[in-house]
């Protein structure tokens, strides 16, 4: 089942649209990043998944639970939403994960002392780079420190679906280091990770899909290759994409301005073309730029 799923949403603010018929899904251990100019609509979409804001059509799932219906369906949510989260200035970064815990009825996480609680704590900060500073009041912390804690606070009580607004905007490199690293790790847990950015080339190395916003629609959903590209111009060509889907050695293959982009290996994709009488005209790596992808899509729309 999908972990994510938005269907057909979006949201007015009067008579204005924001959002309008969002539709999409994101599996367990997927990354979908969501891209888009100024105002075109990102975090309100994130605020309506995470049901901060309520839609003006369509619904979103969790875990197949309508979020807006049945607000226990985000139990399965950590979001951090609104950056940096709000903290008590007066209490330790630890004291503040311990009673949002407490709050969330996270057990694991309450009990005191040398326990497992403490320990799975301890295990968040520590995931966080923040075990040096755990135990000093959140007032003195720096804004990239404060906005890892939301990130902790997100991760307590292990959720199945992580959702995040710009979550690397005003980290230092190292930090955002450390988020994209997080990111892909939960992801191989199995977590479903929806995040906005702007830093389009940083969530490419791991992303698994972007869906590029434009005047409140989506208006492409870009599924990142992830092995090896190729691009193979052949003839005839409709016959040369059905032979590829069916060789083993071939992962995908599909069309793309007048040839074929697959991914897989090559020497067995042309061996085949050859041996089946196909014209094979040109076969060389292919290097997706998803910023120019963007910048052209986002153009054109
Ligand atoms: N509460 C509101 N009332 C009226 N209009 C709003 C409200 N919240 C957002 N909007 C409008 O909705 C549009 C989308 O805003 P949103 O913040 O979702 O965009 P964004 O893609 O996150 O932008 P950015 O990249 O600048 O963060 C904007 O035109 C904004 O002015």
């Amino acid at each position: 089942m999908e972990a994510l799923r938005l269907e057909g949403i979006g949201k007015r603010y009067g008579r204005k649209p924001v959002l309008e018929g969002v539709s999409f899904s994101v599996a367990p251990g997927e990354v979908y990043a969501l891209a888009g100019p100024n105002g075109s609509g990102k975090t309100t979409l994130i605020r309506l998944v995470t049901g901060l804001a309520f839609p003006t059509q369509g619904r979103a799932l969790l875990l197949g639970e309508d979020v807006h219906k049945n607000p226990a369906a985000r139990r399965h949510l950590g979001a951090v939403v609104e950056a940096p989260a709000a903290f008590y200035p007066y209490l330790t970064g630890r004291e503040n994960l311990r009673m949002q815990a407490y709050l969330a009825g996270v057990k694991e996480a309450v009990s005191l002392g040398r326990r497992p609680g403490e320990d799975h704590l301890t295990g968040v900060l520590a995931r966080l780079r923040l075990l040096s500073v755990a135990d000093r009041k959140v007032g003195s912390y720096s804004l990239g420190q404060r906005q890892r804690l939301g990130l902790a606070a997100a991760l307590l009580h292990r959720p199945k679906v992580l959702v995040l607004d710009e979550p690397t905007s005003g980290l230092d490199p190292e930090g955002v280091e450390l988020v994209h690293g997080l990111l892909q790790e939960l992801a191989r847990e199995g977590v479903a990770v929806l995040l906005s950015t702007h830093h389009l080339q940083e969530v490419s190395r791991y992303a698994h899909k972007v869906g590029i916003l434009g005047g409140g629609r989506l208006l492409d959903e870009v599924v990142l290759p992830r092995g090896e590209a190729y691009r193979l111009e052949a003839q005839p060509l409709e016959g040369a994409l059905a032979l590829l889907k069916t060789l083993p050695q071939v992962v995908s293959a599909r069309l793309q301005g007048g040839a074929i982009l697959f991914e897989g290996n090559p020497e067995a994709a042309l061996r085949a073309l050859l041996g089946a009488g196909y014209r094979v005209r040109a076969l060389y790596p292919h290097r997706f730029d998803l910023m120019s992808y963007y910048q052209e899509r986002v153009r054109h729309a």
